[in-house]
C-alpha cells in the first residue's frame, strides 16, 4: 500500500481517464463503435435512470477487457448481522451511546463484508427509500472478491487503518479523516494492511451532493476541487474471482473466471471518489450564539421536500471560538431528525468523556441531548476568549430526516451499549430561584 496513487480533481466532473499501458483506448467521438480500440468492450454503468434532467444525469462508459454479464447465477450467501431488516426490534427513543466497536480477534481472518454490521436504519431499498448505518471491522484484504451494493450508495468513513479500495475505475487510499463514496453498482475490493474499523452510511435514493451555499457565497466548505477520483488501472487476471453482491438487503455471490477490475478506460460522472476532511473550510460566527451545526454539512442527500435531507453527512473539525457572550458549545436541544454520531480521532467538544473514537451515539427524533453536566458547566464559567477547539479532532454526524430503527446487534449483541449514558445529563442542577 506503500505507492502514491494519482487522482483526478472535481466533483460531479465529466471525467475521463486511460490506463497509460493502453493509449488512445477511448474511443473518439463516439460511445459504442463497431469495434473498440484493442478489442475491448464498451459498458455503459447507470446511475440516474436514463431520462433524469441533465443537472442530475449521472452514467459512465467503461472500457473493460470482458463485459461484467460474463458470470455465474448469483447464489444467496449469509450475511449476519449485515442488514436492511429492522423490523425484528422493538422501537426505542432513549439516547444511546456505544462503546468503541470491537477490531476481530486475531485469531480470526475477517476481509471487509465478513466485518460488516448494521447499526439502525429507516425504509427499505425495494422502494429505494432510506439509509442504513453499519461499522465495519476487519483484519485481512479481500481476495479474489469484490463487492457491489444494488441498493444504493456507500459512504464510508475509516476510524482506523487505511483501505486501499481497488473499483472498477481504478485504485483510491482512505485513511482515516479521510471518507470515500463507492456509488450504486461500482464493483470494488477492499485490501488492508493491518486492523482496520469505521463506519458506513448507505443511501437508497438518489446520491450524495455537495450542500448549497447560499448566502455564503460561491466557495466554502467542502470545496469542488478537493474531491478525488481514481485513474484507470486494469488487471489482466484469468483467475477464479467471487462478485458480492448486496441486492434488496441480501448478500449473494457469483463465480467467474477473470477480475472484475479489467477496465482499461472510462469516461464519465457517475465515479467513486474521496475527500481529505482537513480540507474543509469551516465557517462560523465571529459575533454571538452557536449556529446549527448544518454549517458543517460536507456532502447531503436531499429527499423532495426542499431542504430536508434524507441524510447530511457533517463533520466538526478543528477550528476557532470566538463566540462573545455565548454558552459555546453544542446547545440542549430536540430534533425532528435523528442525529446518529461516529468519533474518528480527539474528543468531542460536547462530551469530553465517554464517547470514544471507534464508538457511537444516537440521538433519535425528538429525543433530547445536549452538552453533559461538566460541559455544561465548564462552558458557563469559561474565560469568552478566542480559543482553538477541537483541535485534534474529527467527530462526524449522519443527520436523516427518517427515523432510525435499531437492529438487535445494535441495542444487543454488539454488547457495546452504554447502560449509563442517560446519567451524564443527570448531575444538570437546578439554578433558578427566582431571582435575575
Ligand atoms: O448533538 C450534537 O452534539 C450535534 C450537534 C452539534 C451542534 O453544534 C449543534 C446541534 C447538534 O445537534
Ligand atoms: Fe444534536
Amino acid at each position: 500500500m506503500s505507492s502514491e496513487l494519482k487522482y483526478l480533481c472535481g466533483f460531479g466532473n465529466e471525467f475521463s481517464s486511460e490506463d497509460p499501458r493502453c493509449p488512445g483506448a477511448l474511443p473518439e467521438k463516439q460511445n459504442s463503435p463497431q469495434k473498440c480500440p484493442y478489442g475491448l468492450y464498451a459498458e455503459q454503468l447507470s446511475g440516474t435512470a436514463f431520462t433524469a434532467p441533465r443537472l442530475e444525469n449521472k452514467r459512465s462508459w467503461l472500457y473493460r477487457i470482458r463485459p461484467s454479464v460474463i458470470h455465474n447465477p448469483f447464489i444467496p450467501i449469509e450475511s449476519a448481522n449485515f442488514t436492511n431488516d429492522w423490523s425484528n426490534n422493538h422501537p426505542n427513543p432513549n439516547q444511546m451511546r456505544w462503546k468503541p466497536f470491537n477490531f476481530p480477534d486475531k485469531e480470526e481472518s475477517v476481509d471487509f463484508i465478513q466485518g460488516l454490521q448494521t447499526i439502525c436504519g429507516a425504509g427499505n431499498p425495494t422502494m429505494r427509500q432510506g439509509v442504513a448505518i453499519h461499522v465495519y471491522s476487519c483484519n485481512q484484504s479481500m481476495k479474489n472478491s469484490c463487492f457491489y451494493n444494488s441498493d444504493g450508495d456507500f459512504l464510508l468513513v475509516p476510524q482506523s487503518g487505511t483501505l486501499r479500495i481497488t473499483t472498477e475505475f481504478g485504485k483510491i487510499d482512505v485513511s482515516p479523516t479521510e471518507i470515500c463514496v463507492v456509488q450504486q453498482g461500482m464493483r470494488f475490493s477492499v485490501s488492508v494492511d493491518k486492523e482496520a474499523r469505521g463506519y458506513i452510511l448507505e443511501i437508497f435514493n438518489g446520491h450524495f451532493e455537495l450542500p448549497n451555499l447560499g448566502p455564503i457565497g460561491a466557495n466554502g466548505l467542502a470545496n469542488p476541487r478537493d474531491f478525488q477520483t481514481p485513474v484507470a488501472h486494469y488487471e489482466d487476471r484469468d483467475e477464479e474471482y467471487s462478485i458480492v453482491s448486496k441486492y434488496q438487503g441480501k448478500l449473494f455471490s457469483a463465480k467467474q473466471s477473470h477480475s472484475p477490475f479489467d477496465v482499461v478506460a472510462w469516461h464519465g460522472n457517475y465515479v467513486p471518489y474521496k475527500y481529505d476532511l482537513n480540507k474543509f473550510m469551516t465557517i462560523n460566527t465571529v459575533s454571538f450564539d452557536h449556529c446549527d451545526p448544518s454549517i458543517f454539512t460536507v456532502l447531503t442527500c436531499s429527499s423532495n421536500k426542499p431542504g430536508t435531507a434524507i441524510a447530511d453527512f457533517v463533520i466538526f473539525p478543528p477550528r476557532w471560538s470566538v463566540a462573545e457572550n455565548t454558552f459555546r458549545p453544542p446547545y440542549f436541544h430536540r430534533n425532528c431528525m435523528s442525529e446518529f454520531m461516529g468519533l474518528i480521532v480527539g474528543k468531542y467538544e460536547a462530551k469530553e468523556d465517554g464517547f470514544m473514537p471507534g464508538g457511537a451515539s444516537l440521538h433519535s427524533m425528538m429525543t433530547p441531548h445536549g452538552p453533559d453536566a461538566e460541559c455544561f458547566k465548564a462552558a458557563t464559567e469559561a474565560q469568552l476568549i478566542p480559543s482553538r477547539v477541537a483541535d485534534g479532532t474529527m467527530a462526524f454526524m449522519f443527520e436523516s430526516s427518517l427515523s432510525l430503527s435499531v437492529t438487535k446487534w445494535g441495542e444487543k449483541s454488539c454488547q457495546k451499549l452504554d447502560p449509563d449514558y442517560f446519567k451524564c445529563w443527570m448531575n444538570l442542577k437546578k439554578q433558578f430561584n427566582g431571582e435575575k
